[in-house]
C-alpha cells in the first residue's frame, strides 16, 4: 500500500461529506506503465471489458448470453472472477468481522411481505422513471438528467454564462434528492429527451424496485427478493443483543445477494439487478455515540470543510479526525471510526483512488462513483419492526442506583366510560392512555375547571365528553433501575461489485515495451492465483524439472496458496506474459539449481533466489500481507534473469 495518504473532506448538514484521496496507483510514477487517464476512457473501459469477459480470461460474463433475450443487468462471475471476489469477501470478513468482533448473521434472500412493509420498502423503495412513449422504453429519470447536465458542463462549457455553470452544478448535486414535480420541471425546462430515439419523455413518476414473489404453493402469502441485507440484521436485534451479553455498541454484519429491479441497469457490474451487498449495522446508544477504539484513528489527517466553511468556494482544511469531531465537523465518534479505519482502512488496502462524499466513492472511468453507502439509520428500522412484530426491539441501561422520576399516569375508569358510551368505550380507553404529557395536562386542567372536557378521539372520527369520574390522571414520583431505549444505526454498506469493477480498472495497465502486454496489477492479497510454478526447461530424460515444480505446487496448496502449474514448455516470455494478464503476482521458476528456485514479481519484474525449503512459506507471507516486495530486498537481493541458454 502507498503509504501517503491525501484525504479531502467536507460535511453537510447531518451527514459527513469528506473527501479523502488516499492512495495514488504505484503506477502514475512509474514510466514502464501506459496511465489510463492519457487514454481515452471509451477506449480504455472498451479494452478493459473486452479483456475481462472474454473467453479467455473470463473474469465475468454476462449471464445467459445464449440465450440472447435482452436481459441486462445480470452477470456471472467465472474462474478468476470466483476467486478475487472470493478474497475481497475474506479481506472484508477478516477487516470487519474477525477485527471489529462483529457478530455475521447469513439471512435469507426471500422476505415476506410483512417485513418489507414495516421497513418502508412496500411504500417507498422507488426510483423516478420517465418512459419513452413513442418506443416504450423506460429511463431513470434522475439519470437522464444527470447525463444531461454532465454533458453540457463537458461539451459547452466554454459557450456557458457563468450562473448557468453554477445552477448546472446545483442541479448535479441536488438531483438525487429532488421529488417527482423538481425532476419533471427541470427536465422540461431542459427539454431532457430519451437517449439514442430522442423522443420526449413523460413526467417522472415512482417505480418499485423490489422482484415479488410469492412464498409456498397457495400464492397466498407474499414476499420480495431482498433489496438489502440490513433487514435480517434488525429482525435479529433482540437475540443478537442478548447473544452479545445485552451490552452495547455492537456491530452485526451480513454478506448475501441483494435484488433490484433497476429501471435501467448499465456500465457494467455498477448497475445490476442482482448484486453482492456486504452490510455492517452498527446498533449504538443514541445518546452516547462513543466509539471505544477512536484513539486507533483520531491522528489521521483529512481536508474537510469545518462547519461554518461550507459553502461555493469555501476550500477545504486539513484536520485531525478527532479535532473534527471534538468541533462537530463529524458529528460523532461512532462516524468518525467507521471512516478512518473502516472505510479508508479497507478500501485502501485494495490501493483505489476513493474519497468520501457523504458516501465513499471510487474514481474510475465513470468519473467518482458511490461503492459504499454510509447511512445514520438512528432507531427508524428498529422503531418500525415492534411497531409491527409487536416484540420490543430495544436496549435497557441499568442504573447503578435507582433513580427517582417523575413519571405520567394516566387510569381510565372502565367502569364509568363503559355506562357513557357503551361499544366506543375500548377506543375511548385506548385514546386516553395514549395521550402525551402536555395534552394529559391539558386535559387535567379542563376537567378541575370545567367539571368536563370535549375529548377527540381519532378512531373513532368525532369528540366526546369526559368526565372527572372517568379519568384519573396524576404525576409520580417512582422509582426507575433502568433506562429502556431504541439503539441508533449506523450503517456502512459495501458493493461488492462496484469495489470489485473499480479494482479491475485501477489494476489494469499495458505495458508498451512488451508489445502492449495487458496486465492486472491486483494487490497479492485479492489477486485470483497468487502464483504461477513452472520448470525454466522441460527436461525430457527424467522430467527431474518438473517433479520439483510439481512438488511446489502441492506445497503451495496444501499451504493455501493458490497457483497453477505450467509444464507446457512454451517460452518463459510467453508463459510470464499469460500470467501477467491474468494478474498472477509471482512466478516460481525451477531451474538446474538443486537446492533452489526463483520468485519473479510481476510489476517490478524483478526476480530473487530462494532456497526451495523457504519458498512456500515466503510466497504465502508475501500473499496474506505479512510481507511485502520491497521490505524483502534487504534479505534477498535481486539476481539477473538465467536464460534458457545458460542451462546447461
Ligand atoms: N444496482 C446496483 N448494482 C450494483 N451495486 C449496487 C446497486 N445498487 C446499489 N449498489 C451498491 O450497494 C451500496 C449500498 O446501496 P444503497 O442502497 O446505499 O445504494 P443506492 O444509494 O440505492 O445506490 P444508487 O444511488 O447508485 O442507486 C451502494 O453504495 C452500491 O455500492
Amino acid at each position: 500500500m502507498d503509504s501517503t495518504e491525501k484525504l479531502l473532506g467536507k460535511t453537510l448538514a447531518e451527514k459527513l461529506t469528506m473527501e479523502s484521496q488516499v492512495s495514488d496507483l504505484k503506477s502514475s510514477s512509474s514510466s514502464s506503465v501506459t496511465d489510463k487517464s492519457s487514454l481515452d476512457e471509451e477506449v480504455f473501459r472498451k479494452n478493459l471489458v473486452n479483456m475481462l469477459t472474454s473467453a479467455k480470461n473470463m473474469f465475468y460474463v454476462p449471464s445467459f448470453k445464449i440465450y440472447n433475450s435482452g436481459v441486462s443487468g445480470l452477470y456471472d462471475y467465472a474462474p478468476p472472477g470466483c476467486a478475487l471476489k472470493s478474497n475481497v469477501l475474506a479481506l472484508w470478513r477478516q477487516h470487519f468481522v474477525l477485527e471489529e468482533n462483529m457478530l455475521e448473521v447469513d439471512c435469507p434472500c426471500i422476505t415476506p411481505e410483512v417485513v418489507l412493509q414495516a421497513s418502508g420498502h412496500v411504500d417507498k423503495f422507488t426510483d423516478l422513471m420517465v418512459k419513452d412513449e413513442k418506443a416504450g422504453t423506460f429511463h431513470r429519470a434522475d439519470h437522464l438528467l444527470k447525463d444531461f447536465c454532465t454533458e453540457k458542463l463537458q461539451k459547452e462549457l466554454t459557450a456557458l454564462s457563468a450562473e448557468k455553470v453554477q445552477e448546472l452544478k446545483h442541479v448535479l448535486a441536488m438531483v438525487a434528492d429532488f421529488s417527482p414535480e423538481q425532476l419533471g420541471s427541470k427536465i422540461k425546462e431542459y427539454g431532457v429527451v430519451a437517449p439514442v430515439t430522442k423522443n420526449p419523455v413523460s413526467d417522472p413518476y415512482p417505480f418499485n424496485l423490489m422482484f415479488q414473489t410469492s412464498i409456498g404453493p397457495s400464492g397466498a402469502v407474499l414476499g420480495y427478493m431482498r433489496p438489502e441485507t440490513a433487514q435480517g440484521i434488525f429482525v435479529n436485534f433482540k437475540d443478537s443483543y442478548y447473544y452479545n451479553g445485552s451490552k452495547l455498541p455492537f456491530a452485526a454484519a451480513q454478506i448475501g445477494q441483494a435484488f433490484r429491479n433497476e429501471i435501467s441497469p448499465r456500465q457494467g457490474l455498477f448497475r445490476v439487478r442482482e448484486f453482492t451487498l456486504a452490510e455492517i449495522e452498527h446498533f449504538v446508544d443514541p445518546e452516547d455515540k462513543y466509539h471505544p477504539r477512536l484513539s486507533e484513528v483520531e491522528d489521521l489527517e483529512f481536508l474537510m470543510f469545518p462547519r461554518e466553511e461550507q459553502g461555493p468556494g469555501k476550500d477545504a482544511v486539513k484536520l485531525r479526525l478527532g479535532d473534527a469531531v471534538t468541533n462537530g465537523t463529524v458529528n460523532n465518534q461512532t462516524l468518525a471510526y467507521f471512516i478512518g479505519r473502516n472505510v479508508c482502512g479497507s478500501v485502501s488496502i485494495l490501493e483505489m483512488r476513493w474519497h468520501i462524499m457523504q458516501h465513499a466513492e471510487i474514481q474510475c472511468s465513470y468519473g467518482w462513483t458511490e461503492c459504499v453507502g454510509i447511512a445514520d439509520r438512528s432507531a427508524y428500522d428498529l422503531r418500525a419492526h415492534s411497531e409491527k412484530s409487536g416484540i420490543p426491539l430495544v436496549a435497557h441501561e441499568k442504573f447503578s442506583a435507582p433513580r427517582e422520576v417523575e413519571k405520567l399516569v394516566i387510569i381510565p375508569v372502565k367502569e364509568e366510560l363503559g355506562l357513557a358510551f357503551k361499544g366506543n368505550q375500548k377506543k375511548i380507553v385506548e385514546a386516553l392512555e395514549a395521550m402525551d404529557e402536555k395534552e394529559a395536562m391539558e386535559v387535567k386542567a379542563a376537567l378541575e375547571l370545567h367539571g368536563e372536557v370535549e375529548f377527540q378521539v381519532c378512531t373513532l372520527g368525532k369528540a366526546v365528553t369526559i368526565k372527572p369520574s372517568m379519568v384519573s390522571i396524576s404525576k409520580e414520583i417512582k422509582k426507575e433501575y433502568q433506562r429502556v431505549f431504541t439503539p441508533s444505526v449506523i450503517e456502512p454498506s459495501f458493493g461488492i461489485g462496484r469495489i470489485i469493477y473499480c479494482l479491475f480498472e485501477h489494476s489494469f495497465y499495458t505495458r508498451p515495451e512488451d508489445e502492449k502486454l495487458n496486465v492486472f496489477r491486483f494487490p497479492p492479497v485479492v489477486a485470483p492465483i497468487k502464483c504461477t510454478v513452472f520448470p525454466l526447461v522441460q527436461d525430457k530424460k527424467d522430467n527431474k524439472y518438473d517433479a520439483v515444480a510439481k512438488e511446489i505446487s502441492k506445497s503451495l496448496t496444501a499451504a493455501g496458496v493458490s497457483n497453477k502449474l505450467d509444464t507446457t514448455g512454451t517460452t518463459i516470455g510467453k508463459r510470464y506474459a499469460r500470467t501477467d494478464e491474468l494478474g498472477v503476482p509471482f512466478a516460481i521458476t525451477v531451474d538446474d539449481d538443486t537446492t533452489t528456485v526463483t520468485i519473479r514479481e510481476r510489476d517490478s519484474r524483478d526476480q530473487i533466489r530462494v532456497e526451495i525449503n523457504k519458498v512456500v512459506r515466503l510466497v504465502q507471507d508475501l500473499t496474506n500481507g505479512v510481507r511485502t516486495w520491497a521490505n524483502i530486498q534487504s534479505e534477498y537481493p535481486c539476481v539477473p534473469f538465467k536464460k534458457m541458454n545458460d542451462l546447461p
